[in-house]
């Protein structure tokens, strides 16, 4: 093939993967929250929650471990930090990274890039916004009906990794250093993610391809405040995510990530120099369960705007995953299936997020 058709088939292919999840189209938030005279009961309604007898919010001072990335490249320190890196995996699933090495330049221009961006007039931002079927671009997601309660926040939703996979059209050319800082930012990230899959690899005693944690897609999310009614609305839904491990970056230090843990939901206080890390659901497949997903939301402060961004990690399209045959103790038998990522992909990013969803689809009934 020559030329044009190349072309063609490239991006055709990079749609196709992209056009397995579908979300219905709804308001945009922070046009909504702009206005306060808007914000009447009626407007409101599609993202009040019913209250819940689970939402006990935990406040005992417990908060998840903290890692050092520089302690677990350090041969005197490996072993130590390599331990606590186990433990934090078994028994919390999430945790914090410090001394992660990415350098404050490239902290600084993606917060700013990012902070301009969601300051811009909302057409100028729906320039880059999704298309009819596909996730990627300004917008929301995981919207599957017209009567389902609503999340808090607007989002650019991009793939980044492997670059062969980019579709550039949804990567905003305003403010002009953005698609720079965002390419920086998605290979500071990998690396990052390297190291510890490469340490969780050992702790767990497997050799695990690159190719099961080869995909990346950032989710940058604004959580407009919500000054009316904010204990009964949500910025994300309780939900486990699909990934091998999720990165988040708390990027202007409010809080707001909360996560399930012994039926109670414990805030996460964002760290000024640490990245947030969680095991997926594709982790927890893996191993069989011995590393669990945790179930996790996002509350809205009534006063101030939040941004994260979150950066998904996920083996190959193509790929089949399922345990781990080498991690199975003598006679384990194994609890989930093995599925293609692209068909766990579909399920997981055509519908609403609730839960943890890929366990129920991906486990053995027992
Ligand atoms: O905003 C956050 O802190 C977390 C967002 C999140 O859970 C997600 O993007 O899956
Ligand atoms: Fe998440």
């Amino acid at each position: 093939m020559h030329g044009g058709c190349d072309w063609m088939d490239t991006n055709q292919s990079a749609e196709a993967k992209w056009s397995h999840g579908k979300t219905i189209p709804v308001k945009n938030v922070q046009a909504l929250a702009s206005d306060a005279a808007e914000l009447t009961d009626e407007a409101i309604k599609r993202y009040i929650r019913p209250a819940r007898t689970s939402d006990v919010v935990a406040h005992s001072g417990q908060s998840i471990p903290i890692i050092d990335l520089a302690r677990l490249l350090d041969s005197q320190t490996y072993l130590l930090e390599a331990a606590k890196l186990k433990s934090a995996c078994e028994e919390w699933g999430f945790f914090q990274v410090q001394n992660h090495g990415i350098p404050d330049t490239v902290l600084e221009n993606m917060r700013n890039n990012m902070e301009h961006f969601f300051g811009l007039p909302l057409d100028e931002k729906n320039k880059f916004g999704q298309l009819p079927g596909d996730l990627q671009g300004y917008g929301q997601a995981f919207v599957e009906s017209e009567h389902q309660t609503l999340d808090w926040c607007d989002r650019l939703y991009l793939v980044t990794q492997p670059p062969q996979e980019r579709d550039m059209r949804p990567w905003p050319t305003t403010p002009a250093s953005f698609r720079e800082s965002i390419e920086s930012y998605s290979s500071e990230l990998m690396r990052v993610t390297g190291s510890l899959m490469g340490i969780i690899a050992r702790n767990l005693g497997v050799e695990l391809d690159r190719d099961t944690y080869a995909n990346q897609a950032l989710r940058m999310t604004y959580y407009p405040a919500c000054p009316v009614a904010h204990d009964k609305v949500l910025g994300i839904s309780p939900h486990s995510d699909i990934s091998i491990l999720t990165l988040v970056w708390e990027l202007n230090l409010v809080e707001g990530l909360q996560i399930k843990r012994q039926d109670a939901w414990v805030p996460v206080k964002p760290h000024p120099k640490a990245l947030v890390v969680n095991v997926g659901d594709f982790l927890e497949i893996l191993t069989n369960g011995k590393y669990q997903s945790i179930e996790h939301r996002v509350a809205v402060n009534p006063h101030k705007e939040r941004m994260s961004i979150s950066a998904f990690h996920l083996p190959k399209y193509d790929m089949s995953v399922g345990p781990i045959s080498e991690i199975l103790a003598g006679g384990e038998l194994k609890k989930y299936k093995t599925l293609r990522v692209d068909e766990v992909a579909k399920v997981v990013f055509s519908s609403k997020l609730d839960g943890k969803k890929t366990k129920e689809y991906a486990m053995f009934s027992v």
